[in-house]
């Protein structure tokens, strides 16, 4: 039992009114832990109208956002990753995800590292670093015997991350996300099979629903098991995805396949990549 965790994300729609989201945010939650849910996950911004969050920065802990997470979590007696806040200290702005024990306690802080920066023609342009300060941490939690670590969206790209997160023992990765249209159709679930496949883990993703104010969500929050596998994944509706994680199932994926063990590291760092050597 100690490996298990039943968890479930939760895909809402996020309006302009701040205390109405946390209003149902908390609705949510409870809906949540009536089905069973020990380990709980929020979307990216849950709290904010997506484009204009930095109107909305708040200190952690001290906001609304941080003090609605920690009374559920305490009145619920459960684990919350409560999705990202726009964090506000010393006048810098940045996209951070708190997590919360059963006693209402901060647990984890993780504030994104990595800036979403990209232009496609004719899709998407985003210049999150025009707002936002990068993190330089990243951060992991326990729940039970399982390790927790923490991404949010575009971190989802950098496999370096995921790969130190594997190496330090997680098997679980957890990224609150909002793609676009145009890269969640591309990209979203081939990332999560990548790097759980990669990793041997499990990966999380949570999307606020589609319709959320002044920018079209992706949707489609999953989560996908050590092999690769689809275990479950939303439309871009209003919904809760439940899940049973194992443990178990990361160590018997590992057994099986190590190719922890088999990595070559020392050759990495210091080999020559050569046209030719002939
Ligand atoms: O990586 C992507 O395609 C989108 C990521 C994104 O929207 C973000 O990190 O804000």
């Amino acid at each position: 039992m100690l490996s298990k965790i039943r968890t479930a994300l939760i895909q809402f729609k996020v309006g302009v009114n701040k205390s109405a989201n946390l209003l149902k945010a908390s609705q949510f939650i409870e809906l949540a832990k009536n089905k069973g849910g020990e380990l709980i996950a929020l979307p990216e911004y849950f709290s904010t109208p997506i484009y204009t969050f930095y109107n909305h920065a708040e200190n952690i802990p001290d906001g609304p956002s941080s003090r609605i997470l920690a009374e559920n979590a305490k009145y619920h007696k459960i684990y919350l990753v409560g999705g990202t806040i726009p964090e506000e200290e010393d006048g810098n702005i940045y996209n951070t995800c708190t997590v919360w024990n059963p006693e209402g306690e901060l647990i984890a802080k993780y504030r994104k590292i990595h800036m979403c920066d990209i232009e496609i023609p004719g899709g998407i342009k985003l210049k999150e670093s025009e707002i936002v300060s990068p993190g330089d941490k990243m951060a992991t939690f326990h729940v039970k015997d399982i390790k927790v670590g923490l991404g949010i969206c575009y971190d989802l790209r950098f496999e370096e991350m995921a790969k130190l997160y594997r190496l330090s023992g997680c098997k679980l990765l957890i990224y609150p996300a909002a793609f676009n249209m145009t890269t969640g159709a591309l990209h979203w679930e081939l990332m999560q099979r990548s790097r759980a496949n990669d990793n041997q883990l499990y990966v999380f993703t949570i999307s606020p629903a589609r319709g959320t104010e002044g920018y079209c969500c992706w949707g489609h929050s999953q989560v996908t098991d050590p092999l690769g596998n689809i275990v479950v994944s939303a439309g871009h509706g209003e919904e809760i995805l439940l899940a049973n994680i194992d443990g178990k199932m990361c160590d018997e994926v590992r057994q099986k396949m190590p190719i922890c063990l088999h990595r070559r590291p020392n050759i990495y760092d210091t080999v020559k990549i050569c046209d030719s050597d002939i």
